[in-house]
């Protein structure tokens, strides 16, 4: 099975602060770096250019939900970056999500780059099973739910999912073998949690079968950011 190197969160407000941050990962296996909205907002393609420029791959997390039209057209400007991986929302529907896919297809087609692959975010892993039931009406255990939209972002063609490790075992016999589960909700020590509910250390990830894991503050915000990544890598990586 797959499994690529941690995915950094790099969910600072801005270029000067995250360039600071990307400087301190000289290592290898380099992370791939997750560019999410709070710098994407901020500071524009600029940013995947300059992550670029350094080597890193890049997860840019924008989850997009919205009619199929304006998340296709929105989808063909991502094609354009040349990044490795993006997100959608499977709760936008299977028309969504594969109009997403379509876009992103053309748009990378007439930047001449591949194109990335499409994640779909399942149930956020901030979300707990009380909160969905209550909130969302779901009526639904979130094992059942994740599954469900596992299933239908593999229907629609997507490359993968972005759910918690927790729910690998209940999505892993009802997808293919090359499907991508990704995993945030990881903590290292589970006493931290956060905002996060559904949480595991890497080496649960590890265990579960999670393609990939995404860290944000438990390195971002660590006074040894590489030391923390190198130590989750190990942990993530090594059999
Ligand atoms: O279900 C989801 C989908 C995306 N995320 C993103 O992952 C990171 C996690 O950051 P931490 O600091 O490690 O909690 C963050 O950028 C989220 O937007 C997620 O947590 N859960």
């Amino acid at each position: 099975m797959k499994r690529f190197q941690p995915i950094v969160a790099l969910d600072v407000p801005t270029k000067r602060l995250s360039l600071k941050l990307l400087d301190q990962f000289e290592v290898e296996p380099k992370p791939i770096i997750k560019i999410g909205m709070q710098l994407f907002y901020e500071e524009g393609p600029d940013i995947i250019w300059e992550t670029q420029r350094r080597g890193f791959d890049i997860f840019l997390d924008l989850k997009l939900h919205d009619i199929p039209n304006t998340v296709e057209k929105g989808m063909q400007s991502i094609g354009h970056f040349g990044v490795q991986f993006t997100t959608i929302h499977a709760a936008g529907g299977s028309e969504m999500m594969a109009a997403g896919l379509r876009g992103l297809q053309a748009g990378a087609a007439e930047a001449e780059v591949e194109a990335p692959k499409l994640l779909a975010i399942t149930q956020l892993t901030s979300t707990d099973e009380h909160s969905m039931q209550t909130e969302q009406h779901v009526n639904l255990s979130i094992q059942e739910s994740v599954q469900s939209y596992a299933k239908l972002a593999q229907q629609a063609g997507v490359d993968g999912v972005v759910c918690s490790a927790q729910e690998l075992a209940v999505i892993r016999p009802v997808v293919s073998d090359d499907f991508l589960c990704i995993t945030p909700g990881i903590r290292p020590d589970l006493n931290v949690e956060d905002d996060q509910k559904r949480t595991v250390t890497p080496a649960q990830a590890r265990q579960l079968g999670s393609n990939g894991i995404v860290v944000g503050r438990p390195i971002t915000q660590s006074d040894h950011p590489q030391d923390a990544y190198l130590e989750i890598t190990k942990e993530f990586l090594e059999d």
